[in-house]
């Protein structure tokens, strides 16, 4: 679904991304670790097109995309969630994840873009609010419209951008289902999070990040007796072993 080949990123005299290569495989929920500041979102913003990368290459569903805009990543198959959510706020619900069917789909008619927001609100469990205005939503919610929104763009690849942050742990399990839910449903996730149980829970693969560079790839248990993992979490907040 993905193949990054040596990308890096190079803010001034920062090297915040060094030299990244992993594949995504179809159907896999892969996670992106790595402690604070490891350029795990800059990575993200390569993935998705917001930078264009110092060197390296990258390849969506068999493509070269290393220098396509986003939208065009879009139409291609990648869609993204953000961790700070920010719909449209006057306009319903349904509306919003309208709004991300017509962007995601060249050529789609109203009425069939408006009937997609209505299958993906069912999916999403927000169907009951679908005409109350996104500005009402409660915290999950929102990050439920946010998911919804990003699967408006039918993608076959979705990014996940830490869209655990601020929830409760039962909330966090909901959400959990829900990205689960999505992944049966044919779309491959790639997740950054810095909530290890939700990791542990939902990743089948994990690749851990340190200072820009790839330190381990595996599985859960496998990368968390890693020694250079564990080390590189020393002193975090993170418990890596939650
Ligand atoms: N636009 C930018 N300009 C300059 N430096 C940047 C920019 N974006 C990120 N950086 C730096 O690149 C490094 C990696 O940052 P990045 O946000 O990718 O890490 P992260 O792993 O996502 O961290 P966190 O878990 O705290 O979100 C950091 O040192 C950060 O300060």
């Amino acid at each position: 679904m993905l193949r990054a080949d040596g990308l890096s990123k190079r803010f001034g005299g920062l090297l915040a991304v060094q030299n990244v290569s992993f594949t995504q495989f179809a159907g896999e929920i892969l996670a992106v670790i790595g402690p604070n500041g490891a350029g795990k979102t800059t990575l993200l913003n390569l993935l998705s097109g917001v930078y264009q990368p110092t060197s390296g290459r990258l390849h969506l569903l068999g493509q070269d995309v290393t220098s396509s805009p986003i939208e065009h990543r879009c139409h291609l198959g990648l869609g993204r969630a953000f961790q700070i959510v920010r719909p449209f706020p006057e306009m319903t619900v349904h509306e919003n994840v309208t709004v991300g069917a017509l962007f995601g789909t060249p050529g789609t008619t109203l009425p069939a873009a408006r009937e997609l927001a209505y299958d993906l609100l069912d999916r999403t469990g927000l169907a009951a609010h679908a005409d109350k205005a996104a500005h009402e939503l409660t915290l999950l919610q929102d990050k439920r419209l946010e998911v919804a929104r990003a699967l408006a763009t039918r993608p076959q690849v979705l990014l996940l951008d830490e869209v655990m942050a601020g929830l409760r742990p039962a909330e966090a399990q909901e959400a959990v289902a829900l990205v689960r839910s999505v992944r049966d449903s044919g779309v491959s996730v790639l997740f950054i999070e810095h909530i290890m149980p939700v990791v542990r829970d939902l990743a089948d693969r994990v690749v851990v990040m340190d200072q820009g560079q790839v330190i381990a790839e595996g599985t859960y248990r496998e990368v968390t007796s890693n020694p250079q993992v564990v080390s590189a979490y020393l002193g975090t907040e993170a418990e890596l072993h939650a």
